[in-house]
């Protein structure tokens, strides 16, 4: 396989090697949440049966990234090998860098919000403005330094990033709604396309490209989406219970990339976000040198459309839980730090039933956002809920359909109705949300929200 700027290679060495699928892209990836994959991209690379040779093979150095403590369980315990041109020590020293708009946890600066509230999409970046630099945090909660809670992010970019970034404070899960984006990981390459989401784990360091091709972005256009930076236990499937062995976000349709290796010399601007603050060195090769690797503390891309959306074939709406694709735990047994959840194309065929989402309030907290089309709760069109747009309902905040869904639900036949013209997600997280000062103040807030549930008529008859 050829890579532009890089050398990879697609020899994969595991018994799900056989699974590694070349995609219509001409990327090679490997198939299975959580799997211990191996992959080199030169013959030879990745040693067999040890670790640590005395030497590594072809004067490749190893290094072992751990993603999880070395003493947890195995069921939980991350970490990848890796075998690279030049060990991660050889660096210069980092300096602090300024985090443009892009804020981390504790969010102190802007009082808890109890209002329902609704943005419309960012406003064009200037140009030049590369993936990290397009981050402007919405707000989150929990705490960088004690590794919980998460941060909600939009970002807005028309420029490929030259500079290499890593994020030591959480992992991050890129929602893209307006563009692809080409991920040059230490790891590999990944390609995302709206629709997909692509995840980076804590620590592994990327480059984010535009995708200028098939996309219809054209030179120079904004790509824009979403992230949710987890600063909490890594991000998993949803166990399934009752469900069966079956369903869902399936294990085999997550990608993970073949090893791919840049050999540039000469000065890379390394990033690295650190306890809420970015921090930079200039090294003087690429740091994504790495020839062959072998673990599960990897990142990956899934096809949000590949979802197994299950619903009620009888009657009444169930709960949105039931669309999780992934789920970060914590120590309480059903609380989620944060949960991403996916409105995926479905069918409703409820009898004598409400069919969209109900009236509630909720103990957890409910970021949303629209990667395609439209909400079933919501009325689409301008100055609503738009794609690249968001709402927040934060704990215990009254919301729900807006009365032109209501009025229309609630009157509607009750044939079978597929639900095709939209692709909306959740990142829902058992902390309130506090915002940041620019989201809280931001001109593409929209400040008339409250008025999609004005008007709901009074039906009552005693
Ligand atoms: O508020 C929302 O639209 C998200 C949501 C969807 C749903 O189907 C049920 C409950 C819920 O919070
Ligand atoms: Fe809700």
């Amino acid at each position: 396989m050829r890579i532009p700027d890089g050398k990879a290679g697609g020899t994969t060495m595991t018994s799900n090697a056989e699974q590694a699928r070349k995609t219509a892209e001409g990327l090679s990836y490997l198939s299975g949440f959580g799997n211990q994959h191996s992959t080199e991209a030169l013959p030879g690379a990745l040693p067999t049966g040890r670790n640590s040779p005395q030497r590594a093979p072809l004067g490749l150095y190893a290094e072992q990234l751990s993603g999880s403590a070395f003493t947890e369980p195995r069921a939980h315990n991350r970490r990848t090998w890796l075998y690279r041109i030049r060990p991660s020590a050889a660096h210069p020293r980092f300096v602090r860098a300024a985090g443009g708009a892009l804020r981390a946890a504790p969010f102190t600066e802007a009082v808890p919000d109890p209002n329902r509230l609704r943005w419309n999409p960012l406003p064009d970046p200037p140009p030049g403005t590369d993936f990290l630099a397009g981050l402007w945090t919405l707000g989150g909660n929990g705490d960088v330094t004690q590794r919980t809670g998460m941060a909600i992010h939009l970002y807005a970019a028309n420029a490929p990033m030259t500079r290499v970034f890593s994020d030591a404070d959480g992992e991050l899960l890129v929602v893209p709604e307006r563009g692809g984006l080409l991920l040059r990981t230490e790891l590999g390459l990944l390609r995302a396309e709206p629709g997909h989401v692509a995840l980076i784990p804590r620590g592994v360091r990327f480059r984010v490209e535009p995708l200028e091709s098939g996309t219809g972005t054209g030179a120079g256009a904004t790509v824009r989406g979403y992230v949710c930076e987890n600063y909490g236990s890594p991000f998993t499937l949803p166990d399934l219970g009752p469900i069966g062995a079956n369903g869902l976000a399936n294990p085999r349709d997550f990608l993970a990339p073949v090893a791919a290796y840049e050999e540039t010399e000469g000065p890379v601007e390394v990033v690295g976000k650190f306890c809420g603050n970015l921090w930079t060195a200039t090294y003087d090769h690429s740091p994504l040198d790495v020839v062959a690797w072998h673990g599960n503390h990897v990142p990956y891309v899934y096809d949000l459309h590949r979802f197994n959306v299950i619903g009620s074939i009888s009657y009444d709406h169930p709960d949105p839980s039931i669309f999780t694709v992934l789920t970060s735990p914590t120590d309480t047994p059903g609380l989620a730090g944060a949960d991403f959840v996916v409105f995926a194309p479905r069918w409703l065929v409820g009898e004598d039933t409400f069919r969209p989402p109900y009236f509630h309030r909720n103990v957890m907290s409910e970021y949303m956002g629209l990667v395609e089309g439209a909400y079933d709760a919501k009325s689409a069109g301008p100055g609503g809920f738009v794609p690249g747009g968001g709402s927040l309902h934060n704990m215990m905040s009254a919301h729900g359909p807006d009365r032109e869904t209501f009025d229309r639900a609630s009157t509607a036949e009750l044939k079978p109705q597929k639900i095709d013209d939209g692709l909306a997600f959740m990142f829902e997280t058992r902390w309130p949300v506090t915002l940041t000062p620019q989201a809280r103040d931001a001109e593409h807030l929209q400040r008339d929200y409250d008025d999609v549930w004005r008007g709901l008529r009074r039906e009552f008859r005693s």
